[in-house]
């Protein structure tokens, strides 16, 4: 059998950390002469730069301690392992071709493509893969995804629904690296082996309640990208823990076929019900604000994003109706631990003489812990309460002493406990590879599980996102600590550090400042805080649109105010991408372009002349057609929309800059001016005179709210009462034309400085 392994994204963070060094595992484990393997990393960077990123990877994927074996054949690994850029369909057609070529006629041959890509690109992936990879001398094809698959359950039908149109859902894998976590892997043999003793204390008649906790000590900081679109239900209480949810909680076949695996899964899924809303806490840690404002961008979605989450969840069956099942997690919380602990009832009472009249006798706690990962023990295991009762442990599970340098582990005495390991603690994604190759199904996740998953989230968690989260300090769970009451949960404590958060606050500026103003996200901060703040938010949409697009489209306005903003990124953002950018104008005067009222010279001499960017990315209103200004035969106007429409994909901006005007107006659209309303066009020559008495080009309504992001820069005391104005002012109107403006689906941003906002300088 010969395997080719194409893992695409093959020199990214995913494939540096896990994939890379499972693979070389894979070889070891199964390379011999009637087992051979290609593999390949795929990317979109040239030949050349990808072989050198992949050389520094593999230079980094070493052998275990004392792995003779493995020490042996990594050369051989090495030199089996190769890049291939693959940005277009004849590159995918390319590597395809050279199929076969090493093999002999008579061998299986398989193909795995491990899709170590955002999921944005799947479908077009599957395509090139479909198109070009299929052959007949090829047994099997397997393509293998990563979350998110879909964000939810609608999302997620249509990602499915677009990998189904390329590949058969048993040629789908989908990774979820919980279900290969070593301990994991051992919670269906566990209750196998014990079934005779587990099975039956396995219900509402012996269960208090089951805990399920993924706590991390690490933040978001440098994917806030990715995690502002998930947060923490999404990103892993939707699949992670509900999946170990369902391993403890599905009923146990006597037949542990994959198929009935699935069905036994999907069965328990059906019967989650959804709770009350009362019954979820999110709660988000403090820093994360200012941290998805340098990484990303100020969004009022930022503020709403939780980093930490409790739900109650019920399972309506015989088995498990009223015991509640309290799944937890947050990033930055006191401990790393993620585990299953199932807590059994009490059997025994203190009746007379009982400490502090307290009549809950807990001398022998009881209670069965699937310790996934870290938490309190010396290794990843499995614990059983000695007072429960004595386990028989499933193959590849060693029993060991509990040491610990903890006193109490789970409220237990360290000794109080039965504990087993296994044998191999491998890494997840060792066993994800080795899974794949293998065909271990039950490691991955179905479409339909998938789908009954997301029904889960839907159902039952859909009202996370209308609260703001409880903040809490990094590495402290004080503020977040909650009891189950009933069907519901309540944190235990008051919300001390909003309360203390505001009232800093106001004791500092003297004004309560919110987050959002008209609906919208606003950062108000003192004038140099609030132009660097900016400047950043630019930098970070430009790197942005280079990487999801390619190219960077830039609407800037007049006025002096950008002048200093362009200097602050000319200063501090050496790497801005300038050769991938295009600079676009607002609006503009009917003057000459070397004229000292054009607004396109002084763009051009306080940011263009210092970033380097390529002179046909440059495109200036055309106001000066040999000496006529604004001559409407001449229809600048028309001829700027259509180079517009020529070069911005689907007439989309990626962030225009706009002021607002002591009289509300914006770019060039100023109050009673007919052409403000039009609403179809995009661009149009404006005569209403302003001081100066010149006519003006500018953008309209139309156009300005289909882009991604606009931003509306006010500064100064003097703006103080138009801001009050628009404040309190809901409906559209021509009287103050900033009110046109309202993005379709793109983010608007109000950056004002406290001059601004308070009416003192
Ligand atoms: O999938 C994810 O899991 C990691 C935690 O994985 P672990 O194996 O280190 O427990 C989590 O940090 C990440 O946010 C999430 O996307």
């Amino acid at each position: 059998i010969h395997t080719y392994i194409v893992i695409i994204g093959g020199t990214g963070d995913l494939a540096r950390k896990y994939l890379w060094g499972s693979a070389l595992q894979l070889f070891v484990q199964h390379y011999n002469e009637n087992c051979t393997f290609s593999f390949y990393a795929g990317a979109r960077v040239t030949q050349d730069t990808g072989h050198k990123a992949l050389g520094h990877i593999l230079e980094n994927v070493q052998c275990g301690a004392r792995d003779q074996k493995c020490e042996k054949l990594r050369p051989t690994f090495i030199e089996n392992t190769k890049y291939v850029m693959l940005k277009t369909d004849e590159h995918y057609k390319e590597l395809c071709d050279q199929y076969g070529s090493g093999t002999k006629t008579d061998e299986n041959i398989q193909q795995i493509f491990y899709l170590s890509v955002p999921s944005s690109a799947y479908q077009s992936v599957s395509k090139n893969i479909h198109t070009n990879c299929r052959r007949d001398f090829i047994s099997t094809t397997r393509v293998v995804l990563e979350k998110p698959f879909g964000h939810d359950k609608h999302s997620a039908e249509v990602q499915a629904a677009v990998i189904g149109q390329y590949f058969n859902d048993n040629e789908v894998r989908r990774v979820d690296h919980y279900l290969a976590k070593s301990v994991s892997k051992q919670i269906l043999s566990f209750r196998s082996v014990n079934r005779d003793n587990v099975e039956s204390l396995l219900s509402n008649e012996f269960v208090d309640r089951v805990e399920i906790v993924m706590k991390e000590q690490i933040g978001v900081k440098g994917r806030i990208d990715f995690y502002d679109q998930t947060g923490v239900i999404r990103d892993v209480m939707q699949n992670h823990l509900t999946e170990l949810l369902a391993l403890v909680a599905m009923e146990l076949p006597m037949n542990m076929s994959a198929e009935n695996i699935e069905q036994y899964k999907l069965r328990l899924l059906s019967q989650v019900t959804p709770v009350n809303k009362d019954a979820i806490l999110t709660g988000q840690y403090m820093e994360y604000i200012k941290e998805a404002r340098e990484e990303v961008k100020n969004t009022s979605q930022s503020m709403l994003t939780p980093t930490f989450s409790a739900v109650l969840l019920n399972i309506n069956s015989a088995r498990w109706r009223r015991v509640p099942f309290i799944l937890t997690s947050g990033k930055h919380m006191d401990e790393r631990s993620s585990h299953i602990r199932i807590l059994f009832r009490e059997r025994e009472f203190c009746v007379s003489g009982c400490v502090d009249g307290n009549s809950t006798f807990t001398k022998y706690p009881r209670q069965l812990v699937f310790q996934i990962g870290h938490g309190h023990v010396p290794s990843a295991g499995i614990l059983v309460s000695r007072s429960l009762f004595k386990p028989k442990w499933p193959p590849g599970m060693n029993e060991l002493p509990m040491t610990s340098k903890d006193s109490r582990i789970h409220g237990q005495s360290p000794g109080d406990f039965y504990y087993a390991v296994p044998t191999n603690d491998i890494p997840a994604y060792t066993t994800v590879v080795s899974d794949l190759y293998n065909d271990v199904r039950e490691t991955f996740v179905s479409a339909n599980r998938m789908l009954a998953l997301w029904d889960i989230r839907d159902n039952v968690l859909q009202d996370t996102q209308s609260g703001a989260p409880r903040l809490y300090k990094k590495y402290e769970a004080e503020n977040l600590h909650f009891v189950a009451e009933g069907m519901k949960l309540k944190y235990l404590s008051e919300d001390l550090i909003s309360h203390f958060v505001q009232q800093e606050e106001s004791r500092s500026q003297h004004v309560i400042i919110p987050h959002t103003f008209r609906n919208r996200t606003l950062v108000c901060k003192s004038t140099q805080k609030l132009l660097s703040d900016l400047a950043l938010y630019i930098y970070a949409c430009a790197l942005t649109a280079v990487n999801n697009r390619g190219d960077f489209h830039l609407a800037l306005s007049g006025g002096r105010t950008p002048v200093v903003l362009f200097k602050e990124i000319v200063s501090n953002y050496p790497m801005f991408p300038s050769e991938q950018t295009h600079i676009w104008q607002v609006d503009e005067r009917c003057a000459s372009h070397d004229s000292e009222h054009s607004n396109f010279l002084s763009i051009l001499s306080n940011l263009v002349n210092f970033v380097h960017i390529p002179y046909f990315n440059i495109h200036p209103m055309p106001v000066d057609f040999a000496g006529k200004i604004c001559d409407p035969e001449n229809r600048g106007d028309n001829l700027y929309e259509k180079l517009i429409n020529q070069n911005v994909p689907l007439g989309i901006f990626d962030l225009i800059l706009l002021g607002l005007g002591t009289d509300g107006h914006t770019a060039s659209l100023f109050p009673g001016v007919k052409q403000i309303e039009d609403s179809i066009k995009f661009v149009s020559l404006i005569s209403k005179k302003d001081n100066s008495n010149i006519d003006r080009m500018t953008l309209l309504p139309p156009l300005i709210n289909k882009a991604r992001e606009v931003t509306v820069l006010v500064t100064g005391v003097e703006k103080f009462d138009i801001l009050h104005k628009i404040s309190s002012i809901n409906s559209v109107t021509t009287e103050f034309p900033i009110t046109l403006i309202s993005p379709v689906s793109g983010n608007l941003s109000w950056f004002i400085d406290l001059e601004a906002w308070t009416g003192y300088s």
